[in-house]
C-alpha cells in the first residue's frame, strides 16, 4: 500500500462525505472551481497555530517570522497579529510588511549585500534591528549616519559559527565557506564586535547566526547555540538570535522536531551555558510549509511503454522550483480520494518548455488518475509561491486562506496584462 501520510496535510484537513479533501472546512473541489488551478490553499488556523507555538516556545518578542518563506500582506499581518515579529531580507520584503501595517520596529532587516537604499529605508523607518553581515555594510552605515539619515540603528552582527547544518549545500549557511556573515574562525567576528562597539554609527545590541535551512538534526542547533554562547559571553549583549532552519517532513518516512521541541533544545543549550541574553529565532518553513497544498489539473498523460508515464499538470517549476533547485521530494495525491492507494507510478511534470521541469521524479497516484482530475502536492507553503517565477510568461497562481468554511483570496491570479505591467518597450 502507498497511502498519503496524514501528517503531510494541514492541521484542518479532512475528508468530506463525498470523499473529497476539505481544508478549513472548504472542499478542494469547490476551491478549484471558484479560483481555478494551479492554486495555493493555506489552512489559516494552521498558520496561526504555528505562529502561536513559536511565540509560546521562545517568548513574546523573540520569534521572528522569516518572511522569505512566504510573504503577502495577509501573511505579514497574520504573523504580527499572532505575536511574531518579522524577519525581512530585502527592501521589497520590508515594503510588504510595512504595507500590511506591521510597524517597522517589529521588523529585522537581513541580507549579505544590503544596498545603501535598503539601509537608508531601514534606518528611516526605524526597524527594530539590522543584522549586519559584513565590514562593507558597516562602512555603508557609517556613510549614511554621516548624512544624519535617522536615529542610530540597533544592530546585531551575523556570525558564521563554522557549524555544519547537515542539509543541502545550497541552503547551508553556517559553515566557514559561506557568503554570509563574519567568520568566527579567522577572527573577523571578533574584529567586527570590536569595531561595532567603538562605532558611533551603530548601537550593537546582539549577535546572530543561522546555520542553514530544512535542518532535522536538533544537535546541529544545539552545537551552534553552544558556539555562539561561548563567543558572546564576554560581551554581555542583550540579544542572541539563533536564526531559523527547522526542517519539516515533505515525504513519507520523514519526521521533524516540532517548534516546541526545537525551543526546548535551544533553551536547554542556552541555560546550560548560562546565557543571559534574550534568545530569539527566525523560523520560516516550520511556520508555513505544511499549512498549504498546491492544487493542479492533470492535463496530458503520456505513457511510454517500458520507460515511464509522464503526468503533466498546469503549473510546474514556476510555482515550485525546489525539486529542480535542490532535488527536493514531494508527495502527490488526488483530492477526490486523498487516501486512496497509489498504485500507479510516473513522473509528475509541469508545462514549461524544459525537460527539467519536474515536480516529482517518482510520483505515485491512484491507478484511475485521469486527464482532468485535480492532483495536489502537500507541504508547498514555504519557498513555493515565494520563489515562483513567470518563466514562459506563466501567470503566477493565486493564494487562498481557508478557515471555518470560508475562503479568502489573499493573492489573486496574475493576468496577461500583469505580464506587461513593467514592459515599457514598443
Ligand atoms: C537569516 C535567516 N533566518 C531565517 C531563515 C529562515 O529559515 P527557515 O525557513 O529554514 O526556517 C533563513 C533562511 O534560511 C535565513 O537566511
Ligand atoms: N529556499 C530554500 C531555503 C532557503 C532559505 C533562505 N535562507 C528552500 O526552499 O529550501
Amino acid at each position: 500500500m502507498s497511502v498519503l501520510p496524514r501528517h503531510l496535510l494541514p492541521d484542518n484537513a479532512a475528508v468530506a462525505d463525498d470523499g473529497w479533501l476539505t481544508i478549513g472546512g472548504c472542499s478542494v473541489r469547490d476551491l478549484a472551481a471558484e479560483f481555478g488551478t494551479p492554486l495555493f490553499v493555506y489552512d489559516e488556523e494552521h498558520l496561526r497555530a504555528r505562529c502561536r507555538e513559536a511565540v509560546e516556545a521562545f517568548g513574546h518578542g523573540n520569534a521572528y517570522y522569516a518572511s522569505k518563506a512566504f510573504l503577502c500582506k495577509a501573511m505579514a499581518r497574520l504573523a504580527y497579529d499572532e505575536g511574531m515579529k518579522l524577519d525581512v531580507a530585502t527592501g521589497g520584503e520590508l515594503h510588504i510588511a510595512i504595507s500590511a501595517g506591521v510597524p517597522a520596529p517589529a521588523c529585522a532587516l537581513h541580507g549579505n549585500n544590503k544596498s545603501v537604499a535598503e539601509l537608508r529605508m531601514a534606518i528611516e523607518h526605524r526597524v527594530g534591528h539590522i543584522v549586519v553581515d559584513s565590514f562593507d555594510e558597516l562602512d555603508r552605515i557609517d556613510a549614511l549616519m554621516a548624512e544624519e539619515v535617522g536615529p542610530t540603528p540597533k544592530v546585531l552582527l551575523r556570525i558564521t559559527p563554522g557549524v555544519e547544518a547537515h542539509t543541502h549545500e545550497f541552503i547551508s549557511t553556517g559553515q566557514d565557506d559561506s557568503k554570509f556573515g563574519f567568520n568566527l574562525a579567522n577572527g573577523d567576528a571578533l574584529r567586527a564586535v570590536e569595531r561595532a562597539r567603538r562605532s558611533s554609527s551603530v548601537e550593537l545590541v546582539g549577535l546572530h547566526c543561522h546555520i542553514g535551512s530544512n535542518v532535522f538534526v536538533a544537535s546541529s542547533f544545539g552545537k551552534a547555540a553552544e558556539v555562539m554562547a561561548n563567543f558572546a559571553a564576554p560581551f554581555d549583549l542583550p540579544e542572541l538570535v539563533l536564526g531559523g532552519g527547522l526542517g519539516v517532513p515533505y515525504v513519507e518516512g520523514e519526521e521533524a522536531p516540532t517548534l516546541t521541541q526545537w525551543g526546548n533544545v535551544l533553551r536547554d543549550a542556552c541555560d546550560a551555558l548560562g546565557v543571559r541574553s534574550r534568545v530569539g529565532v527566525e523560523p520560516g518553513r516550520s511556520i508555513v510549509a505544511v499549512a498549504a497544498i498546491t492544487v493542479y489539473t492533470l492535463g496530458t498523460i503520456k505513457p511510454i511503454p517500458g520507460v515511464r508515464t509522464y503526468y503533466s499538470v498546469d503549473g510546474g517549476m514556476s510555482d515550485n522550483p525546489r525539486p529542480v533547485l535542490y532535488g527536493s521530494g514531494y508527495e502527490s495525491f488526488l483530492p477526490r480520494a486523498p487516501f486512496a492507494d497509489r498504485t500507479a507510478e510516473g513522473r509528475l511534470v509541469g508545462k514549461h518548455c524544459e525537460s527539467g521541469d519536474v515536480l516529482l521524479r517518482e510520483a505515485r497516484l491512484p491507478a484511475d488518475a485521469a486527464v482532468g482530475d485535480l492532483v495536489a502536492t502537500p507541504v508547498t507553503g514555504a519557498y513555493g509561491r515565494s520563489m515562483g517565477s513567470n518563466y514562459n510568461q506563466i501567470t503566477r497562481p493565486p493564494v487562498v486562506f481557508v478557515r471555518d468554511g470560508d475562503a479568502r483570496l489573499v493573492i489573486r491570479r496574475e493576468t496577461f496584462d500583469d505580464l506587461l505591467a513593467t514592459d515599457v518597450g514598443h
